[in-house]
């Protein structure tokens, strides 16, 4: 064989792998660093036993998830949100289906927005398991109102739940962990912690504030390693979370969603979450394309994201307008998606 075929079949062979991991990369549902710690780092069954978490918003979607796959790692559990009886439904079936005893888990009602009642729920965790090893604040509202249309109290109540509510609590914890040299604290932020889109601007305001501010905290504890602060950033995942959106007034929430079937499965999201988790990851994103192609478009080429988003957004307030307000604007770029894979 001469030399010059040699080198045309290894760019050939070199070519075709970039092909391969360029494919990879566009069906990929998380950053790649998540994604190399899935593959090649700590897994949650080893490092999550024999921890306390406690977990905020634990009454439905992802928080209601993550009660589920961390029951099975063996784990003690602390549920807060506000409903009791919600979070009890939760607990029974966190017994039916996972590792632990009654004694393992604490109902704990919370109210973030109740930033006073924060220090005595802390106490009642200490007393109860002794330690907290893992924080995760998880708790939040969306919101799906024009500017135009939006009492400003609606912004209130948003910095209050998702922002203020999650600085407060772990105000309250950090402390103890600080004490005890060891502590993860989760933020569950979002991808509009990082890109914003219309119609969520109270939203997209209150998940870009943790960012900032978790980020400065992460650096602050310098000192102290075993303490590590973990911000997650999902794209859209099959919740509550659009059902529950405020709307123009405090007092209305959007109160149906027509169709999910674009975002992610909550247990995948979960999955992944844990894996943040285990390998203490700084910062990951986790979403389905063609939300994870714009989150690296806004990183890296913020005019085109720009130009493309005011586009999307354009039809997700015309959709909105006309009363599907779940759609997000990206619906023409998930089918084609969706037809491209079914064909592969
Ligand atoms: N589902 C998504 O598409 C998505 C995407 C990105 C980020 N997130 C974030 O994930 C987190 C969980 O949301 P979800 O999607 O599971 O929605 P969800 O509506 O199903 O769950 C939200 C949880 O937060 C609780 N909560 C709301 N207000 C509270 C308050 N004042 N005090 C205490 N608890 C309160 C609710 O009771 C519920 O348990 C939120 O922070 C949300 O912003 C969700």
């Amino acid at each position: 064989m001469s030399w010059e075929l040699l080198l045309w079949l290894l760019a050939l062979g070199t070519l075709l792998a970039l092909v391969v991991q360029l494919l990879r990369f566009l069906r990929a549902d998380g950053d790649l660093t998540l994604l190399w710690a899935e593959w090649q780092g700590r897994r949650p069954e080893w490092e999550l036993t024999d921890v306390v978490v406690w977990v905020t918003g634990a009454s439905s979607g992802i928080g209601e998830e993550l009660a589920y796959q961390l029951s099975k790692l063996g784990v003690s559990l602390v549920l807060s949100a506000r409903r009791a009886h919600e979070l009890e439904r939760v607990k029974r079936r966190c017994l039916e289906n996972g590792n632990l005893k009654g004694k393992d888990i604490l109902v704990l009602p919370l109210d973030l927005a109740d930033r006073s009642s924060h220090e005595e729920a802390t106490k009642t965790v200490l007393q109860e398991f002794g330690k907290i090893d893992i924080l995760v604040n998880n708790g939040g509202v969306s919101q799906r109102s024009l500017f135009m249309d939006t009492n400003v109290d609606v912004y209130k109540e948003l910095i209050e739940i998702n922002y203020l509510g999650t600085v407060s609590l772990t105000k309250c914890v950090l402390p103890h962990m600080i004490e005890r040299k060891q502590g993860k604290i989760v933020i569950v932020s979002s991808l509009l912690g990082i890109i914003s889109v219309p119609l969520s601007g109270g939203y997209c305001a209150s998940k870009h504030a943790l960012r900032g501010f978790f980020s400065t905290l992460q650096m602050e504890l310098d000192a102290y390693p075993g303490v590590t602060v973990s911000n997650i950033c999902p794209g859209p995942v099959i919740s509550n979370i659009v059902k529950n959106s405020l709307t123009g007034e405090v007092t209305k929430t959007l109160g149906s969603e027509a169709d999910q079937s674009h975002k992610m499965a909550t247990s995948r999201c979960v999955r992944l979450m844990l894996i943040c988790m285990a390998n203490d990851l700084k910062e990951v994103w986790i979403a389905e394309q063609p939300f994870l192609l714009m989150a690296y478009l806004w990183q890296y080429m913020p005019t085109w994201a720009w130009w493309l988003t005011n586009k999307l957004g354009k039809k997700r307030i015309e959709n909105f307008k006309s009363g599907v307000a779940s759609r997000c604007g990206y619906d023409m770029l998930i089918q084609k998606r969706n037809d491209r894979f079914q064909h592969l």
